[in-house]
């Protein structure tokens, strides 16, 4: 027989497609905007949803069923709008492992932008920079991504998969669309920060400590340039249901594998380094939404 923790169960009972697309219409009935594009904005990273005009704005407390944000930086916000004329979704403010919710709960408002009419994703996140060509600032497009908690056996798609969403079993090896990863660069060149952008790999741990230095020492030795601890369920679960993605990480501060290294990560700046960085990361999506639109089928 098959035996699902408790919080899988709790969560399979309360987020059925049904439920969720629920949620979709509740929001699709307050608002005429029709979005493709859905766009997360990680910690300290609100500024790009401050950017959208004519907004409905959503308060995760308001909308059924919904979580709500916990964590300084993430605003607790589900807004509709333009980004200069393109209409997109943006959660401002994320849900975390770390807070007490389960992995499909975090991810599930991946779904409900699927069921809105979403195509694309654009996932954002403040990280940890372990690559040491890395500099604080430095933005990393992610090119892949390692699924630590999954090889722990903590999965956002765990418990009874509904067809509608996806395949039981679903291919990540082109989980970032390599297209997108181009035109990023290429925006990164037109914007001359070329020396200040980088791919790689992120890895996404369940917090909410930081990392030891004996774990930073594992993580590079696998093949991490980045850590955080969001995105990878989130790009999964998006994935399942067809979304196209694009993610990229902020590097608010450094993982230095070495015991003589002072200068530890701290939320608080976390969040500021993301603030500091707002104009060239709005213009970065801003680019990419344009891109995103004018392809769009
Ligand atoms: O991944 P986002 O939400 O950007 O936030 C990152 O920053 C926080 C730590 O300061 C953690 O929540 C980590 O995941
Ligand atoms: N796990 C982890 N998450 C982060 N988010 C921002 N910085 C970090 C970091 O250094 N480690």
């Amino acid at each position: 027989m098959t035996t699902f923790n408790d919080s899988t169960k709790t969560f399979a009972r309360m987020y059925t497609y049904d439920t969720l697309q629920d949620i979709a219409n509740y929001l699709l009935e307050r608002t005429k905007l029709r979005p493709k594009i859905a766009i997360i904005c990680g910690t300290g990273l609100g500024c790009l949803a401050e950017k959208l005009t004519d907004t409905d704005v959503f308060d995760y407390e308001t909308i059924p069923n919904f979580p709500v944000s916990t964590v300084e930086g993430h605003a607790g916000r589900l807004i509709f709008g333009y980004l200069k004329g393109i209409q997109v979704m943006c959660m401002q403010g994320r849900f975390h492992y770390y807070e007490g919710y389960p992995l499909a709960k975090c991810s599930m408002p991946v779904r409900v932008m699927k069921l809105v009419g979403c195509s694309h994703l654009i996932a954002t996140n403040a990280a940890g920079g372990l690559n040491p060509k890395f500099k604080v600032g430095d933005i990393m497009l992610m090119k892949d991504h390692i699924n630590m908690m999954g090889f722990a056996g903590n999965s956002s798609l765990q418990g009874p998969n509904d067809e509608r969403f996806g395949p039981r079993f679903p291919v990540m090896t082109e989980a970032y669309d390599p297209r997108l990863l181009d035109v990023a660069k290429k925006i990164g060149r037109d914007l001359g920060i070329e020396n200040e952008l980088h791919e790689g790999v992120y890895t996404c741990l369940g917090g909410p400590n930081f990392e030891t230095v004996a774990e930073m020492k594992m993580m590079r030795l696998i093949g991490v340039d980045a850590i955080g601890m969001s995105t990878v369920h989130e790009i999964i679960t998006a994935r399942h249901c067809g979304l196209t993605c694009f993610a990229f990480s902020l590097i608010t501060n450094l993982c230095v594998p070495d015991y003589s290294y002072k200068d530890d990560a701290n939320h608080n700046e976390i969040v500021e380094i993301g603030r500091g960085k707002e104009p060239v990361l709005v213009e970065l999506v801003q680019r990419l939404v344009k891109n995103i639109h004018a392809n769009l089928k």
